[in-house]
């Protein structure tokens, strides 16, 4: 039986402008994504049975509710296989920590059982059944550096030099939904204007996850010490900026042991886009 392993990797939001709130309560953002070559490993088998199961680091998500569960079970309808799949999840990232770990296992179980099922679906397919699981999907089906419009679902490719990043998880778990019903939130940043550069963006989530959450604002501040640093998301892991890993180590070095973090760099193309890549010619060969 066959057996593929990838790995889902984080991102960055190297900048989050909310531009205004729909009358749906969704927010309307330009944000900046890049993927990180670190991220959750997850390898799945085929199975005899018609089922979906889940095995590894599952603690405290129910099977129906996990968005590897709920990823494959969206690609039903398309599958031409009468197999079934075993995910085994090794988990790398910290839920609820801005890096879009779930979002991230979604769009790499698409990306995996598109193939092993022979759904043989396009990109847009894919992107398409990933933002009915969330925003975040699409952009790691797609898994390019790109800027985000609309709720996150429009997507335009940007290009960006390769950089190195140290990655903080304050070890507090912040609300996607929390952030984004608080009256506090600022929603009037204007749309970014043409010629924009990097240096005039911000994160409007981070004052108000700073004020609600201090860990948030001595990780930044303790970062900034080091480099130029930012909060990802809606928080609350934070990530300061380097030309090289060895810059990037020497700080994780140091960092208090209170905190858990990682060094990593960007890549223009997703680690697990490459993976199944190199996979499929193996296959072929
Ligand atoms: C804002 C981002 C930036 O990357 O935050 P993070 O979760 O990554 O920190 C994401 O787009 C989040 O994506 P994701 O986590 O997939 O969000 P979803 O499950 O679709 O939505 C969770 C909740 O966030 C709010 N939400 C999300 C996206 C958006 N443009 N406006 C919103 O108001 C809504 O309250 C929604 O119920
Ligand atoms: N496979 C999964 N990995 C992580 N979180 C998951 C998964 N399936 C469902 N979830 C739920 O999604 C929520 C958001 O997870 P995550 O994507 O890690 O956060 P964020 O969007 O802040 O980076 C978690 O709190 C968890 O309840």
């Amino acid at each position: 039986m066959k057996t593929l392993t990838l790995t889902a990797p984080a991102k960055l939001n190297l900048f989050l402008h909310i531009n205004g709130r729909r009358a749906d309560g969704y927010h309307e953002l330009e944000t900046l994504f890049t993927m990180l070559d670190y991220g959750d490993e997850l390898t799945f088998s085929l199975i005899k049975q018609d089922v979906v199961e889940i095995g590894g680091d599952v603690a405290g998500i129910p099977l129906q509710e996990n968005l590897i569960y709920r990823a494959a079970e969206a690609l039903r309808p398309y599958k031409q296989s009468p197999f079934g799949a075993h995910v085994q999840l090794v988990k790398k990232l910290p839920m609820g920590g801005g890096v879009g770990g779930g979002s991230s296992d979604a769009a790499t179980t698409l990306l995996a059982l598109n193939t092993l099922w022979q759904c043989d679906l396009s990109l847009d397919q894919l992107a398409d059944i990933g933002l009915s699981l969330g925003a975040d999907v699409p952009v790691f089906v797609r898994g390019k550096t790109a800027l985000a419009q609309g709720v996150g679902e429009k997507l335009s490719p940007y290009t960006l030099a390769t950089k190195h990043y140290l990655v903080v998880f304050p070890n507090v778990h912040v609300g996607t939904v929390e952030v984004f019903t608080h009256p506090e939130l600022p929603r009037n940043t204007p749309k970014l204007s043409e010629g924009w550069t990097i240096d005039q963006t911000h994160n409007d989530c981070q004052a108000l996850v700073k004020k609600l959450y201090p860990e948030v604002e001595k990780t930044l501040s303790w970062l900034l010490k080091y480099a130029p640093s930012r909060m990802t998301g809606t928080g609350g892991c934070c990530f300061a900026e380097f030309d090289s890993a060895q810059a990037a180590q020497r700080v994780l070095e140091q960092l208090p042991s209170h905190w858990t973090g990682f060094v990593t760099q960007s890549a223009s193309e997703s680690i697990a886009h490459r993976q199944l890549a190199a996979w499929r010619k193996d296959e072929v060969k």
